[in-house]
Order: structure tokens, then sequence, then C-alpha cells
């Protein structure tokens, strides 16, 4: 059984499909990677797999329970999503905004057992924020401001990781850094879907890619078996070059619109 399997999601919005009949299945140890131009139905899709709407028709499980069943808290054990837009309220330091991502384990402000306190460094470690603990959020870069966000989603050290477009903000060397991170966490066993952008990431780290366009997945594949110029075109509107470099790796060169 997959950990997560979503079947026939459809949503629609005063008449305008936003999904449409949207099925995949995401398998531990698995990076996979949901791409399509603006306004696809990217995050309408993750809202609708994580529960945070309800579907039309269609249904998503997770680990073997349907989401929209789950309460919360049960959620939050289960899977961790770090979403487009995330706002702060408070210019809190770094470390407590990390260990919010503890709340499900029952960690409170100054209220961390031993393991949220342990779970909430491994975070910090892995997103190379140590030194930043006591910085409060408003003096940080946007950049660094990101990887907080990612921290605080890691710390919850959950079986399946949902993010929508979680290296928009950073530069170049960052973007590598966390997809690495990413690539790293699917090979110690978790399940992680996210959003990208950026086409060359995407082909160089997702492990599977998910092709949505105008609320439906058109495709589904490693990038090896899915990333072809025709396909580039249709979805994207494109024109772009592919070279397979070895078994495995393909180069993507961009030339313009199509
Ligand atoms: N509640 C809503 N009411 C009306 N339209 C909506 C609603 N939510 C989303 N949409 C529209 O649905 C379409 C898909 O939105 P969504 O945010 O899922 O796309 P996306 O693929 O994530 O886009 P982007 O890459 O730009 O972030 C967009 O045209 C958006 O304006």
């Amino acid at each position: 059984m997959s950990l997560f399997c979503a079947d026939r999601l459809s949503y629609t919005v005063k008449g305008k499909p936003l999904v449409l009949e949207a099925s995949f299945a995401l398998e531990p140890g698995t990076l996979t990677m949901l791409v399509g131009p603006n306004g696809a139905g990217k995050t309408t899709l993750l809202r609708l797999a994580l529960g945070l709407l309800k579907p039309d028709s269609g249904t998503a499980t997770l680990e073997g329970s349907d989401v929209s069943k789950l309460a919360p808290v049960q959620r939050a054990r289960k899977v961790a999503y770090l979403p487009q837009q995330r706002p702060l309220i408070w210019p809190q330091p770094v470390r407590d905004i990390v260990a919010l991502g503890r709340f499900a384990f029952g960690a409170a402000p100054g209220k961390l057992s031993r393991e949220d306190e342990a779970a909430t460094a491994r975070a910090i470690a892995t997103c190379n924020l140590e030194g930043f603990e006591e910085r409060a959020a408003d003096t940080l870069s946007g950049g660094e401001l990101s990887r907080v966000h990612l921290a605080r989603a890691l710390a919850a050290e959950t079986a399946l990781l949902v993010t929508d477009e979680p290296v928009a903000a950073l530069d170049p060397r960052y973007q590598h850094e966390v997809l690495r991170i990413f690539s790293d966490l699917a090979r110690e066993g978790k399940a992680l879907l996210t959003v990208v952008h950026d086409l060359g990431l995407a082909a160089r780290y997702a492990d599977r890619l998910l092709w949505m366009k105008d609320g439906r997945i058109v495709a589904e594949g490693t990038p090896r078996e899915t990333m072809t110029s025709d396909r580039l075109r249709t979805v994207f509107d494109i024109k772009a070059r592919i070279d397979a470099t070895d078994a495995e790796a393909i180069s993507l060169n961009i030339l313009g619109p199509a």
C-alpha cells in the first residue's frame, strides 16, 4: 500500500473546475515534484490532498486513513506542510518558530519535552541555522526566513513532507542545498511532495514528476521518462532542448517561448 493515495480528486469553484480527476500515489523513499504553469491548480491539489479543502468527488488517503476524517493534530503527526504563504504574526526567535513544528506532539512555547528539543535542534542543524537560534525573525533575510520555515516543517519529523515552492526565495546555493536535504530525507525513507517552478532543479532532483495543466495531471514518471521537448511545449508553452547526459540524468536548456 502506498503511504499516500489520491484517487480522482476533483474540485470546482463557481462552475470553474480547478482540479479534475487527479490521481497519484506517494511512496516512502521518493521525492516527487509537482510541476505546471501558473494557475494550473498545483496549490489547490496540495490542499485537497492534505484535507484542507473538501473535494467535490474523489478521495485522499494517508496511511490508509481518509485525510478528511483526520483531526488536525492527527494529521499534523503524519504530514508536515510548508505552504506558499507563510505568515508570521510575532517576530519570535528562530528556535521558538522551529519548535512550533512540534505542537502536534504536545509542545507549547516554553514547554518542550526532551524529544521536542532534540527534534528542534536536528531541524535547525539540517537547515544550516546553527547560530541563528536567538535571532528574532524580523532580523532575518528572506532566504534565511525561508529556511526557518522549512526547519519548522522538518521539526515534526513526519513520514510525509509537502512543500509549496520551498526554494522560490533562495539563492542558487541554498536552492541546491535544500533540494539535497530533500533527497537525503527521501533516501532515509520519507515521502516528499514539492511544487517547484525551476524545471532544471526538477530534472536534477526529482525521483518522480507529476505534470499538471488546466487542473489535470497530464503525465507522471521519472524526469528521464517524462521531460521531453514535446511535453515542455504542450504543458508550459516553451521551446527547450533536452539532452541525456547518462543513463539517469538529463540536462535541460530552455530556449524561450514556443
Ligand atoms: N477559492 C478560489 N476561488 C476562485 N478561484 C480560485 C480559488 N482558489 C484558486 N483559484 C484559481 O484556481 C487556479 C489554480 O490556482 P492554484 O493556486 O491552485 O494554481 P497554482 O498552479 O498553484 O499556481 P501558481 O504556480 O501561480 O502558484 C487559479 O486560476 C486561481 O486563481
